[in-house]
């Protein structure tokens, strides 16, 4: 598991390095900012009638990112153009998703997408999804060098703990265990 982990960090990274670049930010934006890593394992066991019953809400994440390992099984849907989509699967592939925080931080350039779990007839379903937040004292808010005259600022600005205890994201607030 600490593998796992350490190699999640990396690649989450690495994968905001890119976008960083991409958006033409500077080098390093995200990498102070960006040293939050939380894990969430679900399981969802195979249920008798799917129609019924969701495996986890409508939601957008409110990540930087999340890096989503999905095994085999299918559920997961994102909402696109009024209908919900399923991702699918890839073997050995994980998913990336983008959350709200880097939405804000690109004012937009970069949209999160609402998605949901959907359950299986019969098969189980086994997910790792690693959120890479902001830290708490982070201001999260559109990145200055987005901004000019014909880009206004989309978004206000607030620092992520705060955030997190007015939106009830994450249930109360929590200090991350380093
Ligand atoms: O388990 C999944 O497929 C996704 C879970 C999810 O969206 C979440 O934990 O935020
Ligand atoms: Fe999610």
């Amino acid at each position: 598991m600490a593998t796992y982990v350490q190699e999640i960090r990396r690649l989450s990274w690495r994968i905001l390095e890119l976008i960083c670049e991409g958006l033409g930010l500077e080098k390093g934006f995200f990498e102070e900012i960006s040293q939050v890593q939380f894990l969430s394992a679900s399981n969802y066991p195979a249920c008798p009638d799917p129609s019924v019953t969701l495996g986890v809400l409508k939601h957008f994440d409110h990540s930087f990112i999340t890096i989503l390992f999905q095994g085999n099984v299918d559920g997961l849907q994102v909402f696109h153009d009024g209908k919900w989509i399923g991702v699918g699967v890839l073997p050995n592939a994980f998913v990336v998703n983008i959350g709200t925080q880097l939405e804000i931080m690109s004012n937009g350039k970069l949209r999160s997408a609402e998605h949901r779990v959907m359950t299986n007839l019969d098969e189980e379903r086994l997910t790792i999804a690693t959120f890479i937040n902001p830290s708490p004292n982070c201001i999260v808010e559109p990145a200055k060098v987005l901004i000019n005259e014909s880009n206004p600022p989309l978004y206000d600005s607030f620092m992520f703990k705060d955030f997190v205890v007015s939106s009830k994201a994450f249930g109360p607030y929590t200090e991350p265990i380093n």
